[in-house]
């Protein structure tokens, strides 16, 4: 089956501009006063600001051909981690149509009702009961026969607020998918899905920070070694 990514905001034949624009790229000065010595939350901060200044047209590109690259990393699998776009993140709405196409499961992440700072995987079709969480994500309604265990999905698509050319991930802060990606087994791709303008050269780290081999942004697919 043949499958197309296409936007629902314009034509089905939407254009796709290679413009470092539309890519959501932009100038090293605009990270300047940023570096891996910069403390966390003023990264967060900056990188926060600026991912929710690109425009409407620049986001659309952005997740079309952000999808166009994961549909050919997910070629394989069944279920499929995602998340709903907030806060300036990339859009996964049409990666998320076009794996319902191909009949994958997608599954969504849900704040734990008891195990503060962790998460569960929801399975999420277009008739799911859908509510905010604390910070105003829309998530499933909790349902258990709906759960996915983390080590059964087979690619989990990690948000992030910034990454780094040695695969260092950056997130919200709450340790959420730090807790997850502690725990998977080798059998669970773990795929960074950012705008061009989340990457820096270097980020400071921490003990539990675990890196990414694989992101994906609009331009690229950045593929780093594993490390041990
Ligand atoms: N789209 C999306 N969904 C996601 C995540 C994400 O990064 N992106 N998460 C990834 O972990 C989890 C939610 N983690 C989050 C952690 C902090 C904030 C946040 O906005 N914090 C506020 C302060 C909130 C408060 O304490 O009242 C802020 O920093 O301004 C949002 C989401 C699960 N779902
Ligand atoms: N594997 C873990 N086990 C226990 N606590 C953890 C683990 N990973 C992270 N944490 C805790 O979570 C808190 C937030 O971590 P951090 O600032 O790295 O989150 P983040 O990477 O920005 O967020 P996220 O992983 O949700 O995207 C830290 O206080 C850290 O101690």
């Amino acid at each position: 089956m043949t499958v197309s990514v296409t936007s629902n905001a314009t034509s089905a034949e939407a254009p796709i501009s290679p413009s470092a624009e539309a890519q959501g790229s932009i100038s090293a000065e605009a990270h300047s006063g940023i570096s891996a010595n910069s403390s966390r939350s003023a990264i967060r901060k900056h990188v926060r600001a600026l991912r929710r200044t690109l425009s409407g047209d620049v986001q659309t590109a952005a997740a079309i051909q952000a999808a166009q690259h994961l549909l050919t990393e997910l070629a394989d699998a069944r279920r499929v981690a995602l998340y709903l776009e907030n806060d300036g993140e990339i859009s996964t709405r049409p990666l998320i149509e076009a794996l319902w196409q191909q009949g994958v499961e997608v599954y969504l992440p849900v704040l734990h009702p008891f195990a503060e700072g962790h998460l569960l995987f929801i399975r999420y079709d277009k008739h799911s009961e859908m509510r905010d969480n604390l910070y105003g994500i829309p998530e499933p309604v909790m349902a258990c026969h709906r759960l996915c265990p983390a080590y059964r999905l087979d690619a989990i698509i990690t948000p992030l607020v910034a990454f780094d050319d040695s695969g260092n991930r950056l997130g919200m802060g709450g340790g959420f998918y730090d807790r997850t990606l502690a725990q998977l087994p080798d059998s669970t791709r773990v795929i960074g899905l950012a705008h061009d303008c989340q990457r820096l050269p270097a980020l400071p780290v921490e003990a539990w920070d675990v890196p990414l081999t694989t992101i994906v942004t609009p331009s690229r697919i950045h593929r780093l070694p594993p490390r041990n």
